[in-house]
């Protein structure tokens, strides 16, 4: 992912452009991602529940009788509710690579079993593409009828608009607060005092990007920015279950934890700044207070949110908080603590653990009451392994349910383009990229490498000319490409579960209602239940769409153990995919490479399942993308990639180590010319800032690279084209570049040295790391230029490109901070509050600062953010903030020790923590000409 941060400075007013760019990655992330800026949507999707389901089967019990509420609200589907004393849930996904998705499916599986009725997970994509206008339209008058119901509404009010919701309220209502599916209404309150008239919603957020929605989630983050106000979505902290005092520890002694009975009106949650920050808070306030009185448009919504990410990420499960902040901003009624999994340590672990200890138990306590009745939360959070294995052997007689079936077909039908787009409005949102790939040539493969050099770097070209339609791009984009599956794996696959490659096949939703649980159109949610284009043969669907040699998650085994035949393998699997197992699963799957084709072929090879199930089971292959290395101005109808082939140890089953390759690289590397690779271009946000003056300063080693080679030739070209004497406007290219050593990595060096010649580069500054006994990276060689580098920044507003692995990003981040700090203050904190570059779980100190007299000033400044800052993180996020140290001076404390409390203030806010961040030295001494002596010396260090 790249993120683009503008610094704006104050007083000098430099403005820094800061670019992160995508590649390949050499570290954790093969490749960053970039987020889409035009939205080019095919529609969400609404998972089906299958219709064996536990959901759907409790769906189908319910009575069908419907009830009649007013005469515009519409209906309310009355449910059994003895069977489902807790009402009903619906589950809402923002997901790009499907665990989310995954997790929610998952909640709503064990929903009857906790006493609700989830018949519905939704993919939040429809929740914004809902085109039921009538829905739409009641939703949007309903208001007016609860201000009445109320009593504040004056009826001679001839204002109609003060009635209705806006466009934006009114949509998501449609969805959120759907009528049909709201708790029934005896007080006939619409559910503001939070007894019926109420619907429930549990969201599961990814973050993508650089703390970005997923694709699917875009459109209803926006809204909800519109909506609470809450317009800067890095600046959202909230309670999680880490720190929430709604938690109490272990009630039971059974090891587990659950809530207290649940929190806040809307109202207090009002008074709690500690959400959102600054000015924007500040504005949401006095929206709301003066538009919108107490009917937040989302006042009759219950919610819970766990938010899926990874601490490698700077801004970690930044969605999660958004939207569990700007749901609470919006009027819903948060009844579960916030959730985060981290996908760098045990996503699945704490996803079962957000679930199991804190969202059932608060569910169970708030809607079923007096225990959780038959469904105690403590008997059906005791997943162990023994449990999970009874439940599976007992549903092993059947084969669990599966949301579509195959259609195999005599011949592939002729397409003029028609069935191709009504398949493509039939795929989920996060299988979207399946429909936008097109197959382009190889025109050009070459090592970069040196071949003394153990390791490979491949420089790719390909034409796109055939298909610019789709295929146009901008300098130093990103190509996403859709790797194959290894022939060899494929077939094995195919042979293991007796499937016919060659055979041609299509998807059909099951419950022909295409895929909507439920199939309730009033509810407007469009079906995009399927997950890949059909028709096509099974070979391309195994080829292309079954990730086989990713490392299958703990959830997934669970799944693939319904399928095994033989008791030792479903054993095996079951057990890898307990809690109890987790270090099984991360040594003998994670540690060692193991996919689902290994585990259907070789170690559980009495597994045996029809297609349809296979293709449920397997996790979806991804596109892995790489930053675009040509300039689309020089190479307009050819898209050029570097990349890194990725290769690994592998251990076996015997301790043997074998070298385990990467799939998309090892694929790509692989090409040769002629051959076609499927691809797609995703906009970045990685620019050349328009005015030619500034210059640019480009950090890119390794592969990283390649948009800097991009951004050199977008140079070389415009220099070319230009008048002499306008040359000279151009602002200086400044290249930092680094690798193992020169005669082994030091990829494109004639390309380099050409763009130097030719006067493009202005300075090429090299880091060999392994030249000399002491490494050297490009950070070392910045610090070398501090002044030079500052000069560029305050005086000609230099734009700071970095595309690499994620440790030299934040290294060169750190090393930048270094130097602006020491030279402005102000512009430095600006700096820290947009982005921290520090690694994780690094604690990086501010550099000491200086205020003595007025020069407190800006040192208060940064403190009150440091300690906004540390407002809104998490507990353990807390962490990473380095210390702050701070020396004043004044004449004597009694006279004009100035802000002298809230510096206090400061100290006890940390140490009230336990985290004693901030270091106050006074030293009066230094500074006075009155008092040679220090008259107090004052440290606190935790
Ligand atoms: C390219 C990319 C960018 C990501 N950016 C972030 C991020 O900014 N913050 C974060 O907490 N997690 C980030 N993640 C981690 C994902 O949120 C996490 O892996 C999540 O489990 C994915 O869920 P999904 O499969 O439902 O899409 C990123 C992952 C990828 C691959």
């Amino acid at each position: 992912m790249s993120i683009l941060l503008l610094v704006d400075g104050l007083s000098a007013s430099p403005s820094t452009v800061i670019g992160f760019g995508a590649t390949t990655m050499m570290l954790l992330f093969a490749t960053y991602y970039l987020s889409l800026r035009s939205r080019t949507t095919t529609g969400g999707g609404t998972s089906a529940l299958p219709s064996s389901s536990p959901t759907s089967s409790a769906a189908s019990s319910a009575k069908s009788s419907r009830r009649k509420t007013d005469e515009d609200d519409g209906i309310i589907e009355e449910i059994d509710s003895t069977k489902y004393p807790g009402g009903r849930l619906t589950v809402y996904y923002g997901s790009q690579t499907g665990t989310a998705q995954m997790f929610a499916k998952q909640i709503a599986r064990e929903a009857e079993s906790r006493g609700f009725l989830c018949d519905r997970v939704v993919d939040l994509q429809d929740v914004v593409d809902n085109d039921d206008v009538e829905a739409v339209e009641r939703s949007r008058i309903r208001r007016r009828r609860l201000r009445r119901r109320n009593g504040d509404d004056d009826d001679d009010d001839d204002d109609d608009d003060a009635g209705r919701w806006d466009d934006d309220a009114a949509l998501v209502r449609a969805t959120l607060a759907d009528p049909s599916r709201l708790d029934p209404d005896p007080d006939g309150n619409g559910g503001t005092t939070g007894g019926g008239g109420r619907s429930r919603a549990i969201f599961l957020m990814a973050t993508y990007g650089e703390g970005e929605p997923t694709d699917n989630a875009q459109q209803f983050v926006e809204i909800m920015k519109r909506k609470s106000g809450i317009y800067n979505i890095y600046k959202v902290g909230t309670t999680t279950a880490d720190d929430d005092d709604e938690i109490v520890p272990d009630p039971d002694g059974n090891g587990k934890t659950t809530t207290s009975a649940p929190p806040l009106p809307p109202s207090s949650r009002m008074d709690s700044d500690a959400d959102v920050l600054g000015q924007t808070y500040r504005d949401v306030r006095t929206r709301y207070e003066s538009d919108d009185g107490p009917e937040l448009f989302l006042h009759d919504v219950d919610y819970a949110t766990f938010g899926l990410g990874n601490r490698q990420y700077e801004h970690y499960n930044n969605m999660g908080r958004f939207v569990d902040a700007s749901l609470s901003r919006c009027g819903a009624r948060r009844v579960a603590a916030l959730g985060l999994g981290d996908d760098d340590d045990d996503l699945e672990g704490d996803f079962e653990n957000w679930k199991d200890g804190i969202l059932w138990p608060a569910l169970v306590a708030r809607y079923v009451g007096g225990g959780g009745g038959a469904r105690s939360t403590t008997t059906t959070t005791t997943t162990t392994a023994a449990a999970a294995m009874m439940a599976s052997s007992s549903a092993a007689s059947s084969l669990p349910p599966c949301p579509y079936s195959v259609e195999y077909m005599k011949s592939m039908p002729d397409d003029d383009g028609t069935s191709a787009r009504a398949a493509a409005e039939m795929i989920q949102t996060s299988s979207r990229h399946y429909c936008q790939a097109v197959d382009c040539t190889v025109t050009s493969r070459r090592e970069l490498r040196d071949p003394s050099d153990p390791g490979s770097t491949v420089h790719i070209e390909i034409d796109v000319s055939r298909r610019m339609d789709v295929m146009g791009y901008h300098t130093a984009d990103n190509l996403g490409v859709l790797p194959r599956n290894e022939t060899r794996a494929v077939e094995a696959v195919a042979r293991a579960l007796d499937f016919d490659l060659d055979r041609i096949f299509r998807l059909v939703p099951n419950d022909g209602n295409d895929g909507a649980v439920g199939g309730n159109s009033s509810a407007g949610v469009v079906a995009h239940s399927l997950p890949f284009p059909t028709p096509c043969t099974v070979r391309e669907c195994l080829e292309r769409y079954c990730d086989l040699a990713g490392s299958p998650r703990r959830s997934d085994l669970k799944q693939l153990a319904s399928y095994a035949v033989d008791e030792l393998d479903r054993r095996a699997l079951l057990r890898m995919s307990s809690k109890e197992g987790k270090a099984e699963y991360k040594e003998k799957i994670v540690e060692a490479h193991v996919g689902i084709a290994d585990i259907v072929t070789r170690l559980c090879p009495s597994i045996s399942c029809p297609l349809e199930h296979f293709i449920m089971v397997c996790p979806r292959l991804q596109p892995r993308y790489y930053t675009i290395s040509s300039s689309s101005t020089v190479h307009p109808t050819t898209v050029h990639i570097t990349l890194a082939v990725l290769e690994t140890e592998r251990k076996n089953k015997d301790g043997d180590v074998a070298v385990f390759r990467g799939l998309c690289s090892g694929y790509l590397a692989d090409l040769r010319s002629g051959d076609a690779v499927r691809a797609f271009v995703r906009e970045s946000a990685f620019r050349l800032p328009r005015e030619v003056e500034r210059p640019v300063i480009m950090f890119g080693p390794g592969t990283g690279i390649a948009p800097m080679r991009a951004i050199l030739q977008e140079r070389s070209e415009m220099r070319r084209t230009m008048e002499p004497r306008q040359r000279e406007r151009i602002g200086a290219s400044i290249l930092y570049f680094g690798c193992k050593n020169r005669s082994m990595d030091y990829i494109y060096r004639d390309e380099l040295e050409a763009f130097l010649d030719e006067g493009t580069l202005t300075e090429l500054h090299l880091a060999f790391s392994r030249e000399k006994a002491e490494k050297v990276y490009v950070q070392h060689l910045l610090a070398g230029k501090a002044e030079e580098t500052w000069r560029l920044i305050r005086d000609e507003k230099a734009s700071i490109f970095v595309c690499g692995a994620v440790r030299m990003g934040a290294d060169v981040g750190s090393t930048l901070q270094d130097i602006i700090s020491q030279h402005d203050v102000r512009l430095f904190t600006d700096f820290v509050m947009q982005i921290d570059f520090s690694p994780p779980r690094e604690r990086r100190s501010l550099p000491a600062m200086f205020g003595p007299d007025t020069g407190i000033a800006p040192m208060r400044a940064i403190l009150r953010e440091r300690l906004e800052i540390r407002r809104m993180m998490e507990l353990r996020q807390r962490e990473r903030i380095g210390a702050s140290i701070l020396y004043i001076g004044c004449k004597n404390q009694s006279l004009d020790y100035i802000y002298r409390k809230e510096l206090e203030a400061f100290l006890e806010e940390e140490t009230s923590t336990k985290i004693v961040r901030i270091i106050v030295h006074f030293d009066f001494a230094s500074y006075s000409r009155q008092t040679p002596t220090v008259v107090a010396s004052h440290s606190s260090v935790g």
